[in-house]
């Protein structure tokens, strides 16, 4: 990304859903820009109502906030902020009256606009306020992990936890513009990085056999946040995910639940442990081990599959197993899934690296062999 005398360079991805249609801006040290781009992409704007993770809110937050009520002085914006602690705890049906009570207060109107700052924790959450207040207002998100960077700032899954249940509640609601500056990730510890990596993996895995092939052999220099590799990682599964919510906004055909590869045990080993004990990307890394256990087991792909991906979450600095890993009280988490149907669990699972299927019918047997075999 080269700055020019036109500014820094933007590479967009569009997500293409009607009117329902948005982009995704992919910058570097351009954040200072965000202000200028809300006003000119949302167009009608009087009241941004900001919530921010406590962590990015003086760096992020606040001057964004600042900009945006400095910006347009021929139509002056309102802007309210808040802040919400960092964190999975706080995906909760607390935090959301808290939020929804707050816009309220603050004069929120149909007119409104919600802008989430932060990583995948306050994207859910400030979405779901977002598509809950007056039935719905328009949001931004401007993701501040990797992980959001790349997977929940996008598609609309919007949503928080109930304690037995990983994101039960919640409501399919696309932000209006998504806009990403990777400078901002300077400022995230390794732990939550790399947890970021491991939805960027699940893209070679379910859909891209030569961007596996890329991660292979561009780990370490994704792992010391090269720039350019992180660019292209970004890039490259922003527009994964764009093709397949285009294709399947709402999860109904089944081709947008390839984007669960790993999270049908992720889920239950973030509720098991108690949210916040794994991070989500680590819990869908031991996930996507889990996965591809049972599909050699089942004799659907082959072992090569598994240790490529096996080399690769390590070189990422991610866990392929859980030690404390408890089938009994994993696999009643697991019958809440949201793939669920008829009472029977389903599963994405591999055949080759850059293909996934939906499984049904899998023995429970089967998926409490996984878990024990990822026991270690
Ligand atoms: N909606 C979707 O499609 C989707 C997709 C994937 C994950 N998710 C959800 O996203 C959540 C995980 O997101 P996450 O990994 O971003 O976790 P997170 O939001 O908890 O952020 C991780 C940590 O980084 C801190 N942080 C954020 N930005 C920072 C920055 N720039 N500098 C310093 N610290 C920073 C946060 O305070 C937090 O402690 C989970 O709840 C998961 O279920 C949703
Ligand atoms: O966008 C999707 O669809 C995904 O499944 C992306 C996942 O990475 C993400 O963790 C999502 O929140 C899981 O959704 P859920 O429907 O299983 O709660
Ligand atoms: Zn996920």
């Amino acid at each position: 990304m080269v700055p020019s005398s036109q500014g820094p360079h933007v590479n967009t991805v569009d997500v293409l859903l009607g009117d329902r249609s948005y982009p995704i801006e992919i910058t570097s040290d351009a954040a200072d820009r965000f202000a200028e781009t809300i006003i000119d992409q949302l167009g009608d704007l009087s009241h941004v109502l900001l919530i921010a993770d406590e962590s990015v809110d003086q760096a992020w937050g606040r001057p964004l906030a600042e900009k945006l009520a400095e910006s347009a002085t021929d139509r002056p914006i309102r802007v309210s902020a808040t802040t919400v602690a960092s964190g999975e705890p706080s995906k909760s049906v607390a935090e959301f009256e808290r939020l929804l009570a707050w816009v309220l207060s603050e004069g929120g109107d149909r007119r409104s606009v919600i802008v989430a700052v932060g990583g995948g924790v306050i994207g859910d959450l400030a979405g779901f306020v977002a598509a809950s207040f007056a039935r719905g207002v328009r949001f931004v998100q401007i993701p501040t992990t990797l992980l959001a960077m790349v997977d929940s700032s996008v598609g609309g899954k919007t949503g928080i936890n109930l304690p037995a249940a990983k994101n039960m509640v919640g409501a399919f609601w696309q932000p209006s513009l998504v806009l990403i500056d990777t400078a901002v990730l300077a400022t995230l510890d390794d732990r939550s990085y790399l947890s970021g990596l491991a939805e960027v993996i699940k893209y070679g895995v379910i859909d891209d056999a030569e961007f596996f092939g890329y991660l292979e052999s561009h780990a370490g220099d994704l792992v010391a946040r090269d720039p350019e590799s992180l660019r292209h990682a970004i890039g490259k599964s922003c527009q994964s995910k764009a093709n397949v919510v285009g294709d399947d906004e709402r999860e109904t055909s089944g081709r947008r639940a390839i984007l669960n590869y790993g999270h049908t045990f992720a889920h239950a080993i973030e509720s098991t442990a108690g949210y916040g004990t794994f991070l989500h990307g680590e819990a869908v890394a031991i996930g996507m081990q889990m996965a591809a256990r049972m599909a050699i087991d089942t004799g659907m792909c082959d072992r090569a599959l598994w240790e490529r991906q096996t080399r690769l979450i390590q070189a990422c600095g991610l866990p392929t197993t859980w030690a404390d890993a408890q089938p009994d009280a994993m696999l009643p988490v697991m019958m809440r899934d949201k793939k669920v149907a008829h009472g029977k669990l389903r599963f994405i699972l591999p055949t080759r690296i850059g293909s996934v299927e939906m499984v049904g019918d899998v023995d429970e047997s089967a998926v409490r062999d996984a878990i024990v075999k990822l026991k270690k």
